[in-house]
């Protein structure tokens, strides 16, 4: 019997899949130098950072740094997949209320491209449907990859 449900199903299959994939969770500080520190990996293939630093920074010039500290945690050539929210100044999880960077996509494209990486994709998605948990306009979705010779093999 066919579920009536099979999308929930195949996120499922690939949330498990990606977990078994997962071998170390580590803290991160977007605002330190390593934001990894006292931890120190080999620079990486390609960084994932969804709806963080937007978050994490109170301001642009945090943000802009924010930016260049996770930038040392991939190597030239490797890429920056990124989704951050605009215009957004806060979010509601379970009833707790958060502060968020307000940010439009000019400031963000000019941080990137600051932090070493050439922008490869950008989408901004508009979004205005009214909600309680965020005062959120678009969404704005980044490939971007490391300047600089890629690393001998
Ligand atoms: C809106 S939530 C997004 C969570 C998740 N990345 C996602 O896409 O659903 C913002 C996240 O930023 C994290 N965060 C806040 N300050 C941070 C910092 N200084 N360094 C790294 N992460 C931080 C919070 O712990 C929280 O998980």
């Amino acid at each position: 019997m066919h579920s009536i449900f099979p999308l929930r199903e195949k996120w499922a299959e690939k949330e498990e899949k990606l977990r078994k994939k997962v071998k170390q969770v580590l803290k991160c500080d977007v605002r330190k130098p390593n934001p990894l520190a006292p931890v120190t990996l080999p620079a990486a293939d390609c960084l994932l950072s969804t709806l963080c630093l937007e978050a994490a920074c109170k301001d642009l010039g945090t943000f802009r740094a924010a930016l260049k500290n996770i930038s040392s945690l991939v190597k030239p050539g490797g890429h920056l997949v990124m989704v951050t929210v605009l215009k957004e100044t806060y979010y509601v999880v379970d009833q707790h209320s958060f502060s968020c960077l307000y940010l439009d996509q000019e400031s963000v494209e000019e941080a990137i491209k600051d932090a070493g990486f050439d922008i490869k994709f950008i989408k901004e998605i508009q979004e205005h449907s009214p909600n309680t948990f965020s005062d959120f306009g678009a969404l704005l979705h980044v490939v971007a990859r490391k300047r600089g010779p890629k690393p001998a093999q």
